[in-house]
């Protein structure tokens, strides 16, 4: 198993990379790219610690030999946010770093699972997508925004406010990733009840991790540590797929017919990535009224990613 880390020299990227040098399969490669001259420093840090994972940095001129033969490529690259922005005041600086890096994975591994970090998810996500189509070798079933912080988070929060054991909750997140778009289902969390106050209270409280992470940091970035775990866990699935096992996750699809035209669900995860998309099932009244109101903001952020590249 090859896996390229893009951005691997920042706050996610480094997190992520420990994670992945300590978790892959024996066997596996590591390969870490990023623009800051740092980079082959990181992995020759991460090579010390023994694991069966071999690791190789590769700095600005090297997204080539980065990319050569990988089956996963995650990308965690560009800017994170400071206090008072939204995510998609990133979109002007982030949407090109998306666009070249797409553009290295059509020309050296078009066949790679592909998992989108950098924000903002619901419009970088289609920009990734439409370059492949250009390149003609667009696979809806091989990109992935990752959403899988809004799972976590939600299954923290759900532990701590219940007084549940953590390892036990599950908590199915759909929509997009920015305030309102990110959906909680509370209504379809097993073994715990919610008041109505209590979904009023936490649902925001979910919607709004990012910004409590900007804010408590002051202007020193973003949620780093906890999208390292979160993407370092929706790898492990991607993994798992790939060598044949059953695995359900949640993650921000392209989906026909559906709510919008990127959409999180729960998908059937596979040999050539999204095997199926499944159901996210029945949503209280609550939450088909947010639903509802997000969906013209989700469409938005999306035809801006699909515009950056046709328009
Ligand atoms: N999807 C999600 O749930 C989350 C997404 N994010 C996003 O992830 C991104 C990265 O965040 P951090 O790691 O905190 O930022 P950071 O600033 O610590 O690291 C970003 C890294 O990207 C590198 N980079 C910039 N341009 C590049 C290029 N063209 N090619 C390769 N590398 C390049 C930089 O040199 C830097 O090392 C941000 O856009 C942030 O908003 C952050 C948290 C959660
Ligand atoms: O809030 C941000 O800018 C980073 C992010 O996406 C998150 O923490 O969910």
């Amino acid at each position: 198993m090859k896996v390229a880390v893009l951005g691997a020299a920042g706050g996610i990227g480094q997190a992520l990379s420990l994670l992945l040098k300590t978790g892959l399969p024996a066997g596996s490669e590591l390969s870490l790219y990023d623009v800051a001259p740092v980079v082959p420093g990181v992995a020759v840090d991460l090579s010390h610690i023994p694991t069966d994972v071999k690791v190789a940095g590769f700095g600005a001129d090297a997204l080539d030999q980065a990319l050569t033969g990988c089956d996963i490529v995650l990308i965690p690259a560009g800017m994170p946010r400071k206090p008072g922005m939204d995510r998609a005041d990133l979109f002007n600086v982030n949407a090109g770093i998306i666009k070249t890096l797409a553009e290295g994975i059509v020309a050296n591994c078009p066949k790679a699972l592909v998992g989108i970090i950098t924000n903002p998810v619901n419009g970088t996500v289609p920009i990734v997508a439409e370059v492949f189509k250009k390149a003609g070798t667009y696979d809806a079933k091989r990109v992935f925004g990752i959403t899988t912080l809004d799972v976590i988070r939600s299954e923290a929060f759900v532990a701590e406010l219940k007084g549940v054991d953590v390892a036990t909750v599950k908590v199915p997140v759909i929509g997009g990733h920015s305030g309102t778009t990110i959906l909680p289902l509370l209504s379809q969390v097993e073994g715990v009840t919610f008041t109505d106050e209590e979904v009023a209270a936490l649902t925001p409280r979910i919607q709004n991790a990012g910004t409590e992470v900007v804010n408590a940091k002051a202007g020193g970035g973003s949620a780093t540590l906890s999208m390292g775990a979160a993407a370092a866990r929706f790898c492990m699935s991607l993994v798992k797929g790939l060598q044949g096992e059953d695995v359900v996750d949640y993650a921000y699809v392209a989906v026909e017919g559906g709510d919008a035209a990127y959409f999180a669900h729960p998908v059937r995860l596979g040999k050539n990535g999204v095997e199926e998309i499944l159901a996210y099932g029945e949503l209280s009244a609550f939450e088909e009224q947010a639903k509802n109101d997000m969906l013209d903001t989700l469409k938005k952020d999306i035809q801006e990613g699909v515009d950056f590249i046709n328009a």
